[in-house]
C-alpha cells in the first residue's frame, strides 16, 4: 500500500469549521486549519473554499512559489473521486479573458460624437445670438 491517505470529497466536505478545515487543490487534500490565522490573505476566504476543491481560488490569486511551499507542508492526501463528485477544477485563463475591445471602442466614439455634435450646436447658437444682436 502507498503511503499517501486517500479521501473522498465527501470526507472533505466535512471539514469546513476554522479548527479543522480541508480543501482540494489540484486533486490533493490539505489540512490548512494550522494556517487559517496566519494567511495573508485573510481567514475568511480560506474558510469560504473550505472542504471544497480550491484549485481555482488558489491559482486565481497568482500564489508565489512560498505559498506552495507552506502548501506541500499541509498535505494530508489525494483526493480521490467517486461518481457523481463535482468536476475536477481548473483555473481557466478563458473565463477572465477580456471583454471584446470594439466596446469600449464604439462607447469611446459615441462620448466623442456626443461632444462634437454639442460643440457645433454651441457654436451655431453662439453664431446665431450674435447674428440678432447685431440686427436689433
Ligand atoms: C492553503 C492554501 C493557501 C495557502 C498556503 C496560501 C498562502 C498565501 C500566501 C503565502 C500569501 C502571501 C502572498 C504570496 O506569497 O503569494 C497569500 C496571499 C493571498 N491569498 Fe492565499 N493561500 C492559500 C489559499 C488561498 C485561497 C483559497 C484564496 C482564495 C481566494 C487565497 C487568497 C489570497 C489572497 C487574496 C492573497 C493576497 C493578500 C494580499 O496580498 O493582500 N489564498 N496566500
Amino acid at each position: 500500500m502507498s503511503e499517501t491517505k486517500e479521501f473522498t470529497y465527501s470526507d472533505v466536505s466535512e471539514h469546513t469549521s476554522k479548527k479543522d478545515v480541508y480543501m482540494v487543490i489540484h486533486d490533493k487534500v490539505y489540512n490548512t486549519s494550522s494556517f487559517v490565522d496566519e494567511h495573508p490573505g485573510g481567514e475568511e476566504v480560506l474558510l469560504d473554499v473550505g472542504g471544497q476543491d480550491a484549485t481555482e481560488a488558489f491559482e486565481d490569486v497568482g500564489h508565489s512559489d512560498e505559498a506552495r511551499e507552506i502548501l506541500e507542508g499541509l498535505l494530508i492526501g489525494n483526493l480521490k473521486r467517486e461518481a457523481g463528485d463535482p468536476a475536477p477544477k481548473t483555473s481557466t485563463t478563458s473565463s477572465s479573458a477580456p471583454k471584446s475591445s470594439t466596446d469600449a471602442a464604439g462607447l469611446g466614439i459615441g462620448v466623442y460624437a456626443i461632444v462634437l455634435v454639442g460643440a457645433a450646436l454651441a457654436f451655431f447658437a453662439y453664431q446665431y445670438l450674435q447674428s440678432n444682436q447685431q440686427k436689433s
